[in-house]
């Protein structure tokens, strides 16, 4: 099965109006599960990333795959407070609410070069705000990759627009 299809839609989660994209479906899909990580693998596997960034939560179950294979380390880019040493922190909206993330002012060296991982891209808040915090540890952002897309969102031409290339997996348009 194709990485999209296995991933299931909830209808008005965790608002009304909100088309939930669930990637449990996926993960719990052994077939799935690799086809994503390889995909993602194959596509980095040359690129001389020396550092993925994982956002927490859906962000650090692929992100820690993909940087164990990539034979790199994890940093995790986290929700307010969770991190417990000296943080970066940036502020951001969601397709539904605000938050804000924050990282370990060491986790990044500087001219480290960054795999920016996420399972989704919606408005690209979120994915906006680490890249932000990688760059302003003095990391490169080479690449923002996503298991999926919602471009009717906005997020990929946000980010493209701010200078970042972005990647996806699959893409729900229009549905
Ligand atoms: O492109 P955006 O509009 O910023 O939205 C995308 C973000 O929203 C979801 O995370 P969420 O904040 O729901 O947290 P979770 O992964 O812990 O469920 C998703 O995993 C992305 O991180
Ligand atoms: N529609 C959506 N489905 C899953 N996660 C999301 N994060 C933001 N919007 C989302």
């Amino acid at each position: 099965m194709t990485i999209k299809s296995l991933i299931r839609t909830i209808p008005d989660y965790p608002k009304p109006g909100v088309q939930f994209r669930d990637i449990t479906t996926l993960l719990k899909d052994a077939d799935g599960l690799r086809q994503v990580v390889d995909a993602l693998v194959e596509r980095y596997a040359d690129a001389n990333i020396d550092k993925v960034v994982g956002i927490e939560s859906r962000g650090f179950i692929v992100g820690a795959a993909v940087a164990y294979k990539l034979g790199v380390g994890f940093v995790p880019v986290r929700k307010k407070g969770k991190l417990p040493g000296d943080v970066l922190g940036h502020d951001y909206a969601l397709e539904y609410g605000t938050d804000r993330v924050e990282i370990h002012s060491d986790a990044i060296c500087p001219d480290e070069t960054v795999l920016l991982l996420d399972d989704l891209i919606a408005t690209g808040g979120t994915a906006e705000a680490a890249a932000v915090l990688i760059e302003k540890l003095g990391g490169q952002v080479l690449e923002c990759a996503f298991i999926v897309g919602l471009p009717d969102l906005g997020g990929q031409q946000r980010l493209q627009a701010l200078g970042y290339k972005t990647f996806t997996l699959c893409e729900f348009e229009g549905e």
